[in-house]
C-alpha cells in the first residue's frame, strides 16, 4: 500500500475558485494574430503566459487568478485576461474544471478552465505574464503544471473534463483522476482518487 501522507480528512478541506482562461489561434501566415478568429476553425496555435511572478512562477500558462468577491467566474475569467494579457473576450466557453489538492493543506482549488472563443487586441507583456504563442503541435509540457499534459488533449478537443490532482510540492503528482464531463462530483472523484493511491 502506498504511503498516503498527510492528507486532510474531507469535512476540513475548503474550496477556492480560480480561472484559467486560453486563447487559441486557427494560425494563418504565421504573422500577425489578429482577432479572435474564432472558435470551429483548426486550433493551430494557442497563446501561452510565462508566468513572471507569484505561484506558478517561471512556467508557461493560461491566463487566470482568484474569483474576486461580487464577480461570476465568468467575469473573473474575462478580467484576469486582460489583466495578463490585454486580450478582450466577446466570449468565454467553459472547458473544464480541475480540483488541485496540495498534500498537507486543506485548500482546494477549483480551477474553471474557460476558452475565449472570440476576443479583440494583440497579446501584450503584463506585470504577470510574457505571451508567447505555440503551434498546437509544440506545447512546452516540460516547462508546465505536471497535470497539463493530462488534460491539454481534451482542452485541444474541445471535449469537457473534470479532474482532480493530488499533489505532493509543485511538482510532484501522487495520484489523479480525470474525467469527460464538465461538472463531475469533487467528492466522488477524490474517492476514486485516493483508492487507486492506496493501491498502488
Ligand atoms: N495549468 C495549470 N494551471 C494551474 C494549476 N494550478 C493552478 O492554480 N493553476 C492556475 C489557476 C490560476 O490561473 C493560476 C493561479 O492563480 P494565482 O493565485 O497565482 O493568481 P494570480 O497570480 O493571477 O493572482 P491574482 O491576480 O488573482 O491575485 O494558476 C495547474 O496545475 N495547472
Amino acid at each position: 500500500m502506498a504511503q498516503q501522507g498527510n492528507l486532510t480528512p474531507a469535512d476540513e478541506l475548503w474550496m477556492k475558485d480560480l480561472t484559467l482562461v486560453f486563447v487559441f489561434s486557427g494560425g494563418g501566415d504565421g504573422g500577425d494574430v489578429g482577432d479572435g478568429e474564432g472558435v470551429g476553425l483548426p486550433r493551430k496555435r494557442v497563446l501561452l503566459g510565462m508566468k513572471k511572478r507569484g505561484f506558478g512562477s517561471d512556467r508557461f500558462n493560461g491566463f487566470g487568478g482568484k474569483v474576486e468577491p461580487g464577480e461570476t467566474v465568468e467575469q473573473g475569467a474575462v478580467r484576469e485576461l486582460k489583466e495578463e494579457s490585454f486580450l478582450d473576450a466577446q466570449a468565454m466557453e467553459p472547458r473544464g474544471q480541475i480540483y488541485f489538492e496540495f498534500e498537507g493543506s486543506p485548500k482546494v482549488l477549483h480551477v474553471h478552465v474557460f476558452e475565449a472563443t472570440a476576443w479583440t487586441g494583440d497579446a501584450a507583456e503584463s506585470d504577470e505574464m510574457r505571451p508567447e504563442w505555440f503551434d498546437v503541435a509544440s506545447i512546452p509540457f516540460d516547462r508546465m503544471w505536471a497535470d497539463d499534459r493530462f488534460w491539454f488533449p481534451r482542452l485541444l478537443a474541445a471535449t469537457p473534463f473534470t479532474g482532480y490532482f493530488l499533489f505532493r510540492g509543485e511538482q510532484t503528482i501522487l495520484t489523479h483522476v480525470l474525467e469527460d464531463g464538465g461538472d463531475v462530483s469533487f467528492d466522488r472523484l477524490r474517492t476514486t482518487a485516493l483508492k487507486q493511491l492506496q493501491e498502488q
